[in-house]
């Protein structure tokens, strides 16, 4: 679904001090990966990268097994939800979630509608169609912002921290429905996160950026599904947690 082969980028501003360089990583269809890293080591760049909202300046990308070094080739390829939830306050549930077909005009608005009403259910969210955002919880929201991403109907998804700023309830709550909702639509999905557990929890691999020229190192999350927090405790998941987080340490000291 996606090769990248030593990729580099640095903005403008400072060309002789990229972001990162030296990045390869492969991500095959259906698989969940996340990405870990310190705060400023590129992680939104490479989702941008991707997306196709920024060029990369050196190595190769591959979407789809196609190269394409001109971004706007991959603009509307990848579901790509940003840090901030991006609901437009002035516009109801509905209508933030019909702005991928407003966006596309694929098939008639009548059945848009229908599929985000069915889409609303299933996302425990019935009866919100007519609300604005600033009328739901911040959990709601994220759900909502996933709904959105999810009726652009992209194999690929890029999720930017979406549960970074929710309580630890509600955040248990939303892994659950993610992992549910993941294994029945079988899409790819790459996850940004700062909480190396939810990585472990949710993941098949994690990648660990380091920024500059430190590349990447690749984590196999070996353990069974269905996942459950229970796993949390068991002795395989602790092994794997203290060495993301020992890696995770040295890559920034
Ligand atoms: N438009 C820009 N112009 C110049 N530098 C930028 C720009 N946007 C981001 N940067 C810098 O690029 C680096 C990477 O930023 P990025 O947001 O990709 O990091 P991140 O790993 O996602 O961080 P976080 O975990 O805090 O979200 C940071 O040092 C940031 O200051």
């Amino acid at each position: 679904m996606i090769s990248i082969t030593n990729l580099s980028y640095a903005f403008s501003t400072s060309p002789q001090m990229p972001v990162f360089s030296r990045l390869s990583m492969n991500v095959r269809r259906g698989e969940f990966i996340s990405i870990v890293g310190a705060s400023g080591c590129g992680k939104s760049t490479l989702f941008k990268i991707i997306a196709g909202l920024l060029r990369h300046t050196g190595g190769e990308l591959k979407v789809h097994g196609m190269i394409s070094d001109d971004p706007s080739s991959r603009l509307g390829q990848v579901a790509y939800m940003p840090q901030q939830d991006l609901l437009l306050p002035w516009r109801t549930v509905m209508d933030n979630c019909l702005l991928p077909w407003e966006l596309k005009r694929k098939g008639s608005k009548a059945v848009a509608v229908k599929n985000i009403r069915e889409m609303l259910d299933r996302f425990g969210l019935e009866g919100t169609e007519r609300l604005y955002p600033q009328e739901l919880s911040g959990g709601m929201r994220q759900r909502i912002a996933m709904l959105r991403t999810l009726a652009a109907g992209n194999e690929l998804m890029l999720l930017d921290e979406p549960f970074g700023a929710l309580d630890a309830i509600t955040k248990r709550e939303l892994h659950r429905w993610l992992l549910e909702l993941w294994s029945s639509l079988k899409q790819t999905v790459l996850f940004i996160t700062h909480d190396l557990e939810e990585a472990l929890l949710l993941s098949d691999r994690i990648y660990l950026m380091s920024g500059g020229s430190g590349g990447v190192q690749e984590f196999s999350v070996d353990i069974p599904r269905p996942r459950h927090y229970r796993m949390n405790y068991e002795p395989k998941f602790i092994a794997l947690r203290e060495n993301l987080e020992r890696r995770l340490h040295e890559s920034i000291y």
